[in-house]
This record gives structure tokens, sequence and C-alpha cells, in this order.
């Protein structure tokens, strides 16, 4: 399967189906770092990412930002001392969509720059 860092976002639409088990079956393994979680009957993608201090936090947290806007697509980041979580999921379909991965495999992408 293509790398999930080099695919695009297509336009979150509200009929956008989510992603079935099957789906996530083929998809999560490409970013295992991450995990599912369901928060307010929304599933969702969540990694926490570590940093010695709060300046590298929020350098990473620019960065997943910049990524987001040149995708129109947006997490959640919770910026901390020493780590960062992102969640990704689609908010238009209260879910998961491929592009929360495709995302997710892009913010992998940041910690090699
Ligand atoms: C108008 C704007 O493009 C849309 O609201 C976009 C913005 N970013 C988004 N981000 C996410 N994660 N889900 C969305 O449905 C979404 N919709």
């Amino acid at each position: 399967m293509e790398d999930l860092s080099t695919m695009q976002c297509e336009a979150c639409r509200p009929e956008a189906p989510r992603v079935s088990e099957a789906e996530i079956r083929e998809l999560h393994p490409q970013v295992p770092d991450w995990e599912i979680i369901e928060q307010d009957a929304v599933r969702r993608l969540r990694r926490v990412f570590k940093f010695g201090n709060f300046a590298e936090a929020l350098d990473f947290t620019n960065k997943t930002g910049a990524l987001a806007e040149e995708a129109g697509h947006h997490p959640a980041i919770l910026t901390e001392y020493g780590q960062v979580t992102v969640t990704w999921w689609s908010h238009k379909i209260k879910g998961l969509h491929k592009n929360d991965f495709i995302m997710a495999a892009k913010t992998d992408q940041l910690l090699k720059h």
C-alpha cells in the first residue's frame, strides 16, 4: 500500500463514510505509535510526543499547526512542558476518516525534520 505520509487529504464532506473496521485493520498498523480512543462517542487517533522542554514542545506544536493549515484538516493539540498530545479525527463525520490516518503519518514525519 502507498505510504500514508505521501498521500493528500480529501476534502471533508459531511456525507463521507467513517473508516470501516477492515480499513482500520489496514491503516492502523501504518501508524503504530497512535492509539485509537473513543471520547464523547467519537473515535479518534491520539499520540503523545515527548520532548526535553517546553520550547521543543512548542516548536513541534507550531509545525503540526502548519501541517494542519496546509492540509485544511486540524487536530486537537495539547502542549505541555516536555510533551505534546495530538488527536486527529474528522469533525464533520464525528469519527475517523482515512484523512486522519494520513495526517497522523504526516505528523510522525515532522519528527524527522
Ligand atoms: C471550513 C473548514 O475547511 C472545515 O470546517 C474543516 C476544517 N478543519 C477540519 N478538521 C477536522 N479534523 N475535521 C473537519 O471536519 C474539518 N473541517
